[in-house]
């Protein structure tokens, strides 16, 4: 046997990775069919969209989709007819942190993988590759092979392979044009082999083949769950280290400039910030730590656990800073909350710490008023409402203000604070934003984004994360 030469593939789910990753595979191989497949109605009718009002917002991403549409890259509801009609497939459906049930709160919800799994093995009717792209944890392909095996037809085998997905959202395309790595987990038969060289074909298409890694099946598993653990425990260790800098007079810029010019540390992934976010770090690590408590390792999955608890206690930290800073209470008063979305060229908000500071501050009956250029306001009312379980929608809403602009968000408030690195924020007219608001005007920058030195010699009182100078 030889790697089969791929040349239709279907993906199961058209979300934050599915999409864009399938996009740029159409993009990058004009002789392969790709389909994405979705359950989800509105999300293909806007994948499909004649003006291109994509369903997710990522730099980049309409000009790939506006080249391979049509040509060779489709977007459907039918999902039996692209998995029957594919060589390979992606599974590439959501993996959240379950909510009840064995494991709620840590293990991931692997409904969803084993769906679709199930589809692939109802309506298979000729061999497929089928390929883990979800996060999932160590060992999932056994259970997907064990169902697929169960049912396949004479004549029909099925490969699996794990494949995860690396990319960041808000750099998605250019991540996935130049990829640090791909990684590819194969069963160490032949046949696993041949299935990881026919995959490894359809990358090189693009990728040096020199970044392309294959490796065992439960090793690309964990490795994914690892890389994430990894860049969230750096954060929460820079994070840490900006406690202490507010409480010494240190500047966490500086602290984490000279600690990854060791060129052992490196640069990248120092920033402090008002706390991590995202759909996927508290995830996978909840993931990790539940694992390790499964294997009985007990002292492992403490550590790993207080990376995230570091990332809750710097979110509270955080609100506390405000209201201590607003002479210790914040009820009744008028607070701007610039970004929304986890981090900046994302519309995504799923886990993003200004959902937690908005909360806080809602708890302390202040008023808040939220500008994000790209998160819709449906999707806002939709994050507060389950933040804030116990209170109606309808008094949030006599609390909460959405608006169209940053400066219309400031417009006499009694604070600023900055929740997401917006580049637009840094550039907004400082002078204008401080003649309307009420004095002391005062900004909070959780993400050190401005240049607090000329805020101060405009009037503003200003905290800046991780720096310990007096306002
Ligand atoms: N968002 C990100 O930046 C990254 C996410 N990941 C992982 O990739 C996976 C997917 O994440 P996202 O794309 O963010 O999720 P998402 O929620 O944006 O998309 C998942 C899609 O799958 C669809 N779906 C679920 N079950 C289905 C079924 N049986 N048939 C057809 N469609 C189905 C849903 O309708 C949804 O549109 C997760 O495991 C995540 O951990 C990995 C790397 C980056
Ligand atoms: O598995 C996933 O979902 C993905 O998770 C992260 O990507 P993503 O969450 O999209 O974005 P990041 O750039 O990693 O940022 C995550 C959060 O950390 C914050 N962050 C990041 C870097 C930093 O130095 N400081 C910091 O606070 C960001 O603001 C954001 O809230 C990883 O970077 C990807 O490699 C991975 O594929």
């Amino acid at each position: 046997m030889s790697p089969v030469k791929v040349t239709k593939i279907c993906c199961i789910g058209a979300g934050y990775v599915g999409g864009p990753t399938c996009a740029v595979i159409a993009l990058k191989c004009p002789h392969i069919t790709v389909t994405i497949v979705d359950l989800n109605q509105a999300r293909i009718d806007a994948w499909n969209s004649a003006d291109f009002a994509l369903p997710i917002y990522e730099p980049g991403l309409v000009e790939v989709v506006k080249q391979a549409r049509g040509r060779n890259l489709f977007f459907s509801t039918d999902v039996d007819k692209g998995i029957k009609e594919a060589d390979l497939i992606f599974v590439s459906v959501n993996t959240p942190t379950k909510k009840s049930g064995v494991g709620a709160g840590f293990a991931a919800d692997l409904n969803y993988v084993e769906l679709a799994t199930r589809r692939i093995a109802a309506v298979a009717h000729s061999s497929k590759i089928v390929v883990e792209k979800s996060t999932v944890p160590c060992r999932t392909a056994e259970s997907m092979r064990t169902i697929l095996e169960a049912n396949s037809r004479p004549g029909c085998r099925f490969d699996i392979l794990s494949n995860p997905e690396f990319l960041a959202e808000g750099t998605a395309i250019s991540d996935l044009f130049s990829p640090d790595r791909v990684l590819i987990g194969s069963l160490q038969t032949q046949e696993g082999k041949d299935a990881c060289g026919s995959l490894s074909d359809v990358y090189a298409n693009w990728v040096p083949k020199e970044r392309i890694l294959t490796v065992g099946l439960w090793s690309s598993e964990l490795s994914k769950l690892a890389a994430n653990a990894m860049l969230a425990q750096r954060i929460s260790s820079v994070n840490a280290l900006s406690a202490i800098c507010e409480a010494t007079g240190a500047n966490i810029d500086e602290v984490a400039h000279a600690v990854g010019f060791d060129s052992r540390i490196g640069p990248k992934f120092l920033r402090a910030s008002v706390g991590f976010g995202g759909s996927c770090f508290q995830k996978d690590i909840l993931n990790l730590v539940y694992l390790s408590e499964s294997l009985h390792l007990p002292q492992v999955a403490a550590y790993w656990r207080q990376v995230v608890e570091m990332n809750e206690y710097q979110k509270s930290r955080f609100s506390k800073t405000v209201v201590d800073t607003l002479f210790n209470t914040i009820t009744g008063k008028q607070i701007a909350v610039l970004g929304f979305a986890f981090k900046a060229d994302t519309g995504d908000t799923r886990e993003s710490p200004a959902i937690s500071l908005v909360r806080d501050f809602l708890s302390e009956r202040a008023y808040v008023t939220i500008y994000d250029p790209q998160v819709e306001e449906t999707q806002i009312w939709l994050d507060l409402a389950e933040a804030c379980p116990t209170v109606p929608l309808e008094l949030i809403k006599k609390q909460v203000t959405i608006v169209k602009s940053a400066i219309e968000a400031c417009k006499n408030k009694e604070a600023i604070v900055i929740a997401t690195e917006w580049k637009e924020f840094r550039e907004i007219d400082w002078h204008t934003v401080y003649t309307h608001m009420n004095k002391p005007a005062f900004v909070f920058d959780g993400r050190m984004l401005v240049d607090a030195d000329a805020l101060r010699q405009i009037g503003f009182k200003v905290k800046v994360i991780g720096r310990g100078e007096r306002v």
